[in-house]
């Protein structure tokens, strides 16, 4: 019987398709699993957990991949797979059966998998039937796994989400997510260290990368700051991003004096659909708008007249679909449709006015026609930059 732990080589196909996942894989003794995309053209990477009793072994994968070269916004969500063998035996080829398990139905077999641990040769496939395992003893291990896999912290969002009421999915937001005086710190921090690049619209700074990697085609990484590493950090154990994309790798700060703002935009499939907003001094009113024909191949490029991702032009006029007030120390939260779809923009005025489309006015205490007048406020866009290629370590 061969050991588990260690690294192996990992093919496994999903339907017609053989090679959907290929890459190395990770056993660790810990009974952690980590796994690298090494397919040609796809990128990514996934987590999971394995367990061996007697001589089955069982293990789940939360798998996140995309095409290198996709002009496409990424899956949302990670895929999540388990394999379910006998004990591999040293020297052969390991290999077993391959279920996908879509999110809250039962699992799908979708195929095999096929492990060696050479790493230089990808494993051979097989095509002899796959020797029946004891029913009982699977459900047994993938009821185990399934507890197993739910004790990632960062899985179950430990913050009451404020779902706002309105048509836009997977927005967000969180009051006091920091406290007055965490506000006042980093503030301090920014203005001792900060050295902003100076727009027409608001002064801005980007962390976390620097440079392009040998190919051109993505970003290298660099370390955060520290302060934003922790605020990276807790967002990371609070569920604000999936542990697969965990630690998210960029950080943009923007800062707008009172009657500045930002224009209406969509971030763009550069990044992995999920970004998370802190606010620090002053409040604004942060507007969504509806969703306008499809987004793809949008945000690979700047518009340098509107200092935002570039996008095709709104109908003059559009108005926002939803408004929030931001308040300082507050976190604004938006994935999915709302990254995708609704481009996000905030006015560029001197007094925001509370109207009735101002959805979380009621629950901070303001009402209709109340005015605001704004001073400074500076922003942390925290987001997941996708690398494009594999030279690049910016993941
Ligand atoms: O300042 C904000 O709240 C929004 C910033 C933003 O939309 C961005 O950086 O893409
Ligand atoms: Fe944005």
């Amino acid at each position: 019987m061969a050991s588990l732990e260690g690294e192996w080589f990992l093919r496994a196909s999903i339907m017609q398709c053989e090679d959907a996942i290929l890459g190395r894989i990770h056993f660790m003794d810990s009974g952690e699993l980590v796994y690298l995309t090494t397919a040609g053209d796809l990128l990514g990477r996934g987590i999971g957990r394995w367990l061996q009793e007697g001589r089955l072994v069982g293990f789940e994968l939360d798998i996140f991949q995309y095409e290198a070269t996709s002009k496409k916004h990424v899956q949302a969500e990670p895929h999540r797979f388990r394999g379910f063998s006998k004990c591999p035996e040293n020297g052969k080829v390991w290999v077993g059966e391959w279920q996908y398990l879509p999110f809250q139905q039962p699992p799908r077999l979708v195929g095999r998998f096929h492990a060696s641990q050479s790493m230089l040769k990808v494993p051979s496939l097989s095509s002899k039937p796959l020797e029946d395992l004891p029913k009982k003893l699977k459900e047994n291990l993938a009821m185990k796994l399934e507890k197993l896999s739910q004790t990632f912290p960062m899985m179950e969002p430990s913050w009451v989400p404020h779902h706002l009421a309105g048509k836009i999915q997977d927005v967000h937001y969180v009051r006091n997510f920091l406290e007055p005086k965490q506000v006042e710190e980093f503030e301090r921090i920014i203005d001792r260290t900060c050295d902003w690049e100076k727009m027409q619209t608001r002064d801005t700074q980007e962390f976390g990368s620097s440079g392009t990697c040998p190919c051109g085609r993505s970003l290298l990484r660099a370390a955060l700051p520290p302060w934003q590493s922790t605020m990276v950090d807790a967002l990371g154990s609070l569920g604000a991003f999936h542990p697969v994309l965990f630690p998210a790798n960029s950080v943009r700060l923007n800062a707008y004096k009172p009657g500045q703002g930002i224009h209406p935009h969509l971030d763009g499939p550069v990044y992995f659909p999920r970004a998370a907003i802190v606010s620090l001094g002053s409040h604004c009113i942060f507007d969504f708008y509806p969703r306008m024909g499809e987004p793809e191949e949008h945000g690979f490029s700047w518009d340098r007249d509107k200092e935002v991702p570039s996008s095709p032009q709104m109908p003059p006029g559009t108005k926002p679909q939803l408004s929030l007030l931001l308040e300082p120390g507050s976190l604004l939260v938006l994935s999915g449709d709302a990254f995708t779809y609704h481009r996000h923009g905030i006015k560029a005025v001197e007094e925001d006015e509370i109207t009735a489309e101002v959805k979380n006015a009621k629950d901070i205490g303001l009402s209709v026609g109340d005015s605001l007048r704004r001073t400074r406020r500076i922003s942390l866009t925290i987001r997941h930059l996708l690398p494009r290629c594999n030279c690049s370590p910016v993941f």
